[in-house]
């Protein structure tokens, strides 16, 4: 296999015809063997800079990109030594499946030997032996995206790139073929940057997340990152579920009034709202409970049970609860929100150590 290369872009943008920018001046390292997913809204440029490191668009003028040091800006996709994988998955119907995956090897003028041994090779790899005579019209939506995905790593590219490859497949397939993927990369040890808008196969497959919003990376960083130190509100509210609290009143030793009840968030003092994962929040006896609530409704999850507790507020709390409580509507229910589970997006912690040791070193 061949050694893995580092991706660098550098102040690209995107600016199509009609003046719509689609990607502001973006600086991204991504590194050697590493997976990288674009994650984000429809339209936030995904596809746009997945397209400029593919080589199938350019960056406006000014714009870099580099593989391995080399600067690539200027070649073909042709020429980038790249193997893609499409949602459509873009194969020739008419031909089989060898010959599908074979295709780039011709290309290259590979022996003939070299060819089979590697047909044989990529066809094990994603679970396709005996498949090789197939007609492409003759298989289901997640056979033929094993035929791209082998068509893909068959001549061994330097840098894999994937535009939502799952995104036609039905669920349980989609959940397969991500193990599959994902174990496929960490074999392989290729450079991969993978464009998805499904949070789930983000953090499964992602080495790092960059989560993008309008043409900009709103948050760059690794699943457990993004989920649970996100950088601004926006990351918070687009990745999993997440109850935002208008705090209404600061007491002495770090109370915050919310609606239905007192939380206990020292280190939360500046907070106009509080932010907390439904599985963060706990279920308590009422003479427990920091916040007191009346259950809207409860939904049966089989694992789970979500739970929406109207506590006086504007909207409201969305608990992940056990399965086993039956929960009427109206039922009064004691909730519990740990301190360590309560955060905003824009007072980091980090931030907050850095303003507390200022304001130490200033008192
Ligand atoms: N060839 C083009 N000409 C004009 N505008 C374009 C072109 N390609 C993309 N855009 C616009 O640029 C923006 C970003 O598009 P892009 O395809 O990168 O988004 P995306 O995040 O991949 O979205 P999706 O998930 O819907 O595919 C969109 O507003 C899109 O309409």
């Amino acid at each position: 296999m061949s050694s893995s290369v580092n991706i660098i872009l550098t102040q690209c943008s995107r600016t199509f015809s009609g003046g719509h920018t689609a990607l502001q001046p973006l600086d991204l390292h991504i590194n050697a063997g590493e997976t990288l997913v674009l994650l984000g809204p429809s339209g936030c440029g995904k596809t746009t800079t997945l397209r400029i490191i593919s080589g199938l668009e350019s960056p406006d003028q000014g714009g870099r990109v580099q593989f391995g040091g080399q600067d690539v800006t200027t070649l073909p996709i042709e020429k980038r030594d790249v193997g893609m994988v499409f949602q459509n998955y873009a194969l020739f119907p008419n031909m089989s499946v060898a010959d599908n995956i074979a295709y780039g090897l011709k290309i290259r003028r590979l022996s003939r030997s070299e060819i089979e041994q590697r047909l044989a090779e990529v066809m094990r790899m994603v679970d396709l032996e005996g498949f090789g005579e197939r007609r492409i019209e003759a298989l289901s939506g997640g056979q033929k995206q094993r035929v791209a995905l082998a068509r893909a790593i068959a001549v061994r590219p330097k840098v894999l790139l994937f535009d939502e490859p799952l995104a036609a497949l039905d669920a349980k397939l989609r959940d397969r073929l991500r193990l599959e993927i994902g174990q496929l990369l960490r074999k392989l040890g290729t450079t991969a940057v993978y464009v998805t808008h499904d949070q789930d196969e983000a953090m499964a497959l992602g080495d790092r997340i960059a989560v993008m919003q309008a043409g900009r990376i709103a948050q760059l960083g690794t699943p457990q990152e993004i989920y649970h130190q996100p950088a601004n509100t926006f990351v918070a509210d687009f990745i999993g579920a997440v109850n935002r609290l208008v705090v209404t009143g600061k007491g002495a030793d770090g109370q915050l009034t919310v609606p239905g009840g007192e939380l206990t968030a020292p280190h939360l003092q500046e907070a106009l709202s509080v932010y907390c994962r439904p599985e963060d929040i706990e279920v308590v006896a009422l003479a427990d409970a920091q916040v007191k609530g009346r259950v809207l409704q409860s939904i049966f999850l089989g694992q789970s049970q979500q739970l929406m507790v109207d506590t006086g507020g504007a909207t409201p709390i969305q608990v992940k609860a056990s399965s086993r409580q039956h929960w009427p509507t109206g039922a009064a229910i004691g909730l519990t929100l740990p301190p360590q589970a309560l955060f905003h997006p824009e007072l980091s912690h980090s931030k907050l150590a850095t303003t507390s040791a200022k304001e130490q070193a200033n008192g």
